[in-house]
């Protein structure tokens, strides 16, 4: 590994520190480059969506960070310490749910609940993390029995048990029924309000907007933006579409001023304009456009 060796400095213990800091980091697979020089910032006790297309690096990302992917090249400290180098104390600080498949597939839930518990300092109560993720009533079933969205719900539960200072959630809902999807948001919100740092990854924008203090999107192997959900793509943002009815047929104008464009319909149209509306680009319209910008040719 060619990778700068981040010695962090004393201020990386601090706890004004960012939870996440990378510059520079480079990763490729037979040759292609995934991550091509990425720079990003987690703070301490925010919640950070990373979004980005299928095959963007996002996992890539994350695996990086949790130390159990090796990078090309690039600074990173997580926590204060280097990933590729940190021990057992540091792992112990973190809780990671991964897209890939849970083991323990013959104990039932609380099984394999209690049975994880034994692995952390301060964990948190069996019954707790069942009601957290709505898995009461399968308490008693086999994890290997779980559907698809029941088994996102244990790796969660698995996730948060050991009380991490921070959490990889690598796109955490994806299977979940809206139900439980709304359920997990309340978990973050929980762990959020308790200081918890939260990095997590997914394709539901929704999911971001709600939960996330900050996103960035992954394109073309950066971050090509990063910013409250609210406020990606400012630029973008600053156009919006007026549309009305006009004998009939739609008509449609794009501005920076759309108040002006409605003061002179208004003028020259005696009655009520027909089909009026204005719009501006929401977080969907933004994301897809960032994600097709020459620097994320995807
Ligand atoms: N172990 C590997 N060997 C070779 N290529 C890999 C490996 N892991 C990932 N890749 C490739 O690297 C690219 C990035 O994958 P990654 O899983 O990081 O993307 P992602 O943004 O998480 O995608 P998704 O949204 O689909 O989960 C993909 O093109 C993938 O095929």
């Amino acid at each position: 590994m060619t990778s700068t060796q981040v010695a962090p400095p004393a201020a990386y213990t601090d706890r004004d520190a960012p939870a996440v800091s990378v510059r520079g980091l480079r990763k490729s697979y037979g040759g292609k480059a995934v991550l091509d020089g990425l720079d990003l910032e987690v703070r301490r006790g925010e919640c950070f969506a990373l979004l980005g297309p299928n095959g963007a690096g996002k996992t890539t990302t994350i695996e990086v960070l949790e130390g159990v992917r090796r990078r090309d090249d690039g600074g990173v400290a997580v926590l204060g310490a280097d990933p590729a180098t940190a021990g057992r104390a540091w792992r112990a600080r973190l809780g990671v749910v991964s897209q890939g498949e849970g083991a323990a597939q013959a104990l039932t839930v609380r099984e394999a609940l209690d049975h994880f518990a034994a692995y952390h300092a301060r964990p948190r109560r069996t019954a707790e993390l069942l009601a957290a993720v709505g898995l009461e009533e399968k308490a008693g079933t086999r994890v290997g029995r779980l559907s698809g969205g029941q088994r996102r719900r244990l790796a969660v539960a698995l996730g948060v048990q050991g009380r991490p200072e921070l959490v990889f959630l690598d796109e955490p809902t994806t299977g979940m029924d809206p139900v439980a999807r709304r359920q997990f948001w309340e978990l973050v919100r929980g762990l959020r309000a308790e200081g918890t740092t939260v990095l997590l990854t997914t394709h539901y924008l929704d999911e971001a907007a709600e939960l996330a203090d900050r996103v960035g999107v992954i394109a073309g192997g950066r971050l090509v933006e990063v910013a409250p959900p609210a406020e990606l793509g400012a630029e973008l943002r600053r156009i919006a579409t007026v549309t009305w009815l006009d004998g009939g047929s739609r008509r449609q104008v794009r501005t920076e001023a759309p108040a002006a464009v409605l003061r002179d319909l208004l003028a020259t149209t005696p009655h009520e304009v027909p089909g009026l509306t204005v719009t501006r680009p929401g977080l969907e319209d933004v994301y897809l456009q960032l994600v097709r910008t020459p620097g994320g040719d995807q």
